[in-house]
């Protein structure tokens, strides 16, 4: 794969759940060392989209590309090449974010996790309750885990769904960082949220999801203040 191959590479996706189709015909390309936001109000198709891309749900009609494997053919060495973080749930009521990232190294075959996951914990403020269960944990606490877990392995793609939702200031920033040290390592990041100014932060290049389809895909700093907000706006009328 050249660097000018997409990473990450959609054609003609289609996701059909009985009579809704919650993603109608999307194109989408994301490449190496590069951070791309789905953006889009609620029901766009964001979280369909990064299922498929994370082969939790397949696809209905189209070709899916994940670092050079079809998410319907080679689920398993798609699934391999990344690293996700679900919208919602992903997470063991009864284990610690300590059991959790244990059993992510072991699945994995990781070797010398252990250095590396405490500083990611640490930079995510979750040290202190590294050995509480999850049962307890707020939403904003669950979603920064979820990240730790996506990155811990240094996924060639990071899928990041609603990474920032619920999310304080010292949990996105550290989400921020996670995404430069991904794309420095030239990684593919995907982020899909409904929030506008985040995802101008945190990507090089927004793609708008409307009704299952994608309506437009420019630079982020095309989306940048008033301006960008009012042409964000049009997209969704
Ligand atoms: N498992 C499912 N069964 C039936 N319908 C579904 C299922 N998953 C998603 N949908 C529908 O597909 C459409 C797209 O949903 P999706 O979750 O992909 O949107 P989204 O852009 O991620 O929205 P949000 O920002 O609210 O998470 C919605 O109409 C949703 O109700």
């Amino acid at each position: 794969m050249t660097n000018s191959e997409p990473v990450v590479d959609v054609r003609g996706l289609h996701v059909r759940f009985g009579e809704v189709e919650a993603v109608a015909g999307i194109d989408l390309a994301a490449y190496a060392g590069q951070a791309t936001a789905l953006l889009g109000r609620n029901g766009a198709g964001k979280s369909t989209t990064m299922r498929v891309l994370a082969g939790v749900v397949p696809p209905t009609a189209g070709t899916v590309l994940v670092a050079g494997h079809d998410v319907r053919r080679d689920t398993l060495a798609a699934k391999q090449a990344t690293g996700y973080c679900p919208d919602v749930g992903g997470l063991v009521p009864r284990a610690t974010p300590w059991e959790h990232l244990q059993l992510s190294a072991r699945l994995r075959r990781l070797d010398d996790w252990e250095g590396p996951a405490r500083d990611l914990l640490e930079r995510f403020e979750l040290g202190d309750v590294a050995h509480r269960v999850t049962a307890g944990f707020s939403h904003g606490m669950g979603r920064r885990l979820s990240v730790v877990l996506a990155a811990m392995h240094q996924p060639q793609v990071l899928l990041l769904d609603e990474p920032f939702d619920g999310v304080d200031p010292i949990g996105v920033d550290a989400t921020m960082d996670v995404i430069a040290d991904a794309r420095a390592r030239g990684a593919c990041v995907l982020v899909s949220t409904h929030l506008r100014e985040l995802a101008i932060r945190a990507c090089t290049t927004v793609s708008v999801l409307r009704g299952g389809s994608r309506v437009a895909t420019m630079g982020s700093a095309d989306m940048q203040g008033e301006e960008g907000a009012r042409a964000y706006r049009s997209l969704l009328e």
